[in-house]
């Protein structure tokens, strides 16, 4: 049968050990076995089901999630899984909802912002869910400009207390996810007056509602922002809006890793940087990266077996259609994004590893890597974002008109995906810090301070100014080292550019804006040089399995080449490759597909995804897509009466009329 065929005849044509791929994919065997014990758990749970998802109303999707959640908690506990096992199971039950702020960002916020007494007292009571925390840091007027908050913080000396006030509507608290219907407690962002001066943003921790009834404190005003983009989606989240009118707390609920007010109401600060308030925002948006890699391989997934199931024209000689995925524009839509959803994996992988040990440096007062950790994670949070969002609507597309049915699980997937380019800071936003972060470094070459990390190629400036691609025939572009040269020239070229036009201006933050979109393109550049460059060193690893190293570098290769292709007009203009050598890149990114394509659907089952967490008739494992489609087709509730209700209302009057009209 068409599908079931197709997919075990592919399997049989793949050159790799796919069991070792899944290793290298999880990042460990010890984390593919967890991760694969946990989704099957997951997916064998009735509970956990989500097939009915896109046809609930908010108030059933929201009840139904709270229900999710509970059973999830309820199996914590009684199966005592560990930290790691927790965070699986809650990620393969796939459901955004207030446990994510819970666990993602308001118990972060008191362990990256609160003092060892503040941990002690709040995190048992946070790890235990004897409490339930969100992030309210955006405002209906302020989102991206945090230093623009209006919420304030006034501290009281004759009660030892902070007045939190909403001052204005635009300081109304709006967008912080579980704050709406669920949370009892919040990390709350306002600006800290002592005698009537300002201090700027700090975080607080605020009870907003009982813990016996669950009732809003007095002088809190609380609800939902309403529904958002998609059915289901991002609805089984409660962001929420959230108003103070004079609500007082102790003064020991203002988080005071970074400063502190004393009980005669003097600002004490520490040896930290202040910007360790925003140190949330790092966590998490490394975090997103390394989930940009699990969104955007869930539609690859989808696509790729979907694409070796459907055939359009060209029937062959035994008298069968051609499978879309043999279509070289098929491949050549679809193979960069394989590519890139494992370039995602090992820099989000690389970037765990960055914050793990500038976590480990602010421990012990080295601050020096901070600024890296901002701009990386805030460029590569943008960069992969992006893409993602892009790839998966993409991979709808690619799946033709089937695409387009929620059964396919693309656009829930995509309605649940796209806020990612906006939360944690707009992705322009963060590019322009990743701008200012190398507009920085090329102002300070030639100072005496070397550039470090990711920046280290900088200090090359004079020769990467200079060089010369040195391709000559098509397969000299699979050599890492002239791919590496390529881009580290495109994105030197494109920095020192920027600040050479920045330097024409008297005014700087009036020359940055001006030239913003260009910084844009710069900070772009950079970042996918990161991207390249961590392949590149993952291949330096010692890479077990048959075959296996062979795909990853096709595919590190594939992601390079494509992205050159993306962005010719930097490469031409920079002078960093000429047009011959453009024309090769081509020829070798097409030879690379014809080199993935039997590998294609071994490549994706590497991301060993159950049927539960893809929940895609079309990337169903077994590949059997249309009975499956056809099934599903009869469970909508419009099927489940013959004649719809309404008939009589609206369709019977209208025809009886038509019938009058064909009379006269
Ligand atoms: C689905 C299941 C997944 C589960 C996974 C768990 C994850 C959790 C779930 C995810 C759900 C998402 C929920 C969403 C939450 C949110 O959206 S919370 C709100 C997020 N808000 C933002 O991101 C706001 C963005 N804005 C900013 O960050 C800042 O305003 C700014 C743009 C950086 C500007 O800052 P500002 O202080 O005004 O000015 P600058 O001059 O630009 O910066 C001053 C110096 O500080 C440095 N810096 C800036 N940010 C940081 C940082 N984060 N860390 C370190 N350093 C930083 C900056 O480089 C400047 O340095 P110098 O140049 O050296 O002075
Ligand atoms: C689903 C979702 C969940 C969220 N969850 C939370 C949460 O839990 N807690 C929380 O506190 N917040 C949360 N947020 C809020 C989120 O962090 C903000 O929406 C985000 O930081 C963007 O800010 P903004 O909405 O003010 O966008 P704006 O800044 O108003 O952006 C509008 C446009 O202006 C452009 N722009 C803005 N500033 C500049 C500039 N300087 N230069 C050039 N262009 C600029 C942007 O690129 C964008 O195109 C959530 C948002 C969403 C969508």
């Amino acid at each position: 049968m068409a599908g079931f065929d197709d997919l075990a005849s592919e399997r049989s044509k793949a050159q790799f050990d796919v069991e070792e791929m899944k290793v290298i994919w999880a990042g460990s065997r010890h984390t593919l076995e967890v991760s694969d014990r946990i989704s099957r758990l997951v997916a064998n749970d009735p509970v956990f089901r989500k097939d009915t998802r896109t046809m609930l109303s908010r108030k059933d999707l929201f009840k139904n999630t709270l229900r999710k959640a509970a059973h999830a908690w309820k199996r914590i506990i009684e199966l005592r899984l560990s930290e790691e096992e927790a965070a699986e199971l809650r990620f393969y039950v796939d459901e955004p909802a207030f446990m994510d702020l819970h666990w993602g960002m308001f118990i972060p916020t008191i362990k990256g912002q609160g003092t060892e007494e503040q941990q002690q007292k709040w995190l048992p009571l946070a790890y235990k869910m004897k409490i339930i925390g969100c992030y309210a840091q955006t405002e209906l007027g302020h989102g991206s400009n945090v230093q623009g908050l209006e919420t304030t913080a006034t501290f009281d000396p004759q009660t030892d207390e902070f007045i939190i006030h909403s001052p204005t509507l635009t300081s109304s608290k709006w967008w912080p996810g579980g704050l709406g219907k669920v949370s009892t407690h919040a990390v709350v962002y306002g600006r800290l007056i002592i005698d009537s001066k300002d201090y700027g943003v700090n975080g607080f921790i605020v009870q907003l509602r009982s813990l016996d009834d669950h009732l809003p404190l007095p002088g809190i005003t609380i609800g939902d922002i309403g529904m958002k983009f998609g059915s289901g989606a991002y609805n089984t989240m409660d962001n929420g809006v959230l108003r103070f009118d004079h609500v007082r707390i102790p003064r020991d609920q203002m988080l005071m890793r970074v400063s502190q007010v004393t009980r005669e109401g003097k600002l004490v600060q520490s040896n930290v940087p202040w910007q360790l308030v925003y140190g949330t925002m790092v966590y998490v948006r490394q975090k997103i990266v390394s989930d940009a890699s699990c969104a955007l391989s869930r539609a690859v997934c989808i696509a790729t077996r979907y694409s070796a199931v459907r055939r359009q024209f060209g029937l062959q000689s035994n008298g069968i259609e051609t499978q879309v995925i043999d279509y070289k524009t098929q491949q050549s839509r679809l193979f960069p994004l394989l590519a890139s959803a494992y370039a995602f994996r090992f820099v989000g992988e690389w970037l765990k590893w960055l914050y793990m040990d500038v976590n480990q440096r602010l421990q012990a007062s080295d601050f020096s890597t901070l600024p890296e950790a901002h701009a990386c994670t805030a460029g590569l949070k943008s960069l992969t974002t992006s893409a993602t969002a892009d790839g998966i609507e993409e991979c709808r597309k690619l799946c033709g008109g089937h695409g387009y049915l929620c059964s396919s699980g693309l656009p829930e997937l995509f309605a649940v995906y796209i806020p990612a380019c906006t939360y944690e800071g707009d992705n322009i936003v963060l590019l322009l810090q990743v701008a200012r972060f190398l507009i920085k470094t090329v102002s300070q070459l030639g100072s005496g301070k070397e550039p470090v990390g990711t920046t280290v190629y900088m200090g090359r400036v004079e020769q990467l100014m200079q060089c010369h691609c040195a391709v000559q025939k098509a397969e000299d572009w699979l050599k890492p080292s002239v791919i590496l040269e390529a881009f580290e020239a495109r994105s030197m070229r494109m920095s020192v550019a920027s600040a050479q036009n920045l330097a024409k201006f008297d005014n700087q933050e009036e020359g940055f804006l001006e030239l913003s979109a260009d910084l844009v393109q710069a900070a772009v550049a950079h970042c996918q040089l990161i991207v390249v460059s961590k392949f590149i060193e993952k291949l330096q690893q010692d890479i077990p399995g048959k075959g296996v190293k062979g795909q990853l570098e096709a595919l590190c290769n594939i992601y390079a080449l494509f992205i050159l292709h993306k962005h010719l007009g930097d490469f031409l203009s920079t002078g960093c490759i000429t047009p011959k050598q453009a024309s090769l890149a081509n020829a070798q990114l097409r030879s690379l597909y014809s080199q993935v394509r039997p590998n294609a659907i071994a490549l994706v089952d590497a991301f060993n995804y159950t049927d539960h967490y893809l929940s895609s008739v079309l990337g169903r494992y077994d590949g059997n897509v249309y009975p499956k489609l056809y099934e599903e087709a009869w469970k909508d509730p419009l099927n489940d009466s013959v004649v719809p209700d309404g008939y009589q209302e609206y369709i019977q009057p209208i025809l009886k009329q038509q019938l009058r009209n064909a009379r006269l």
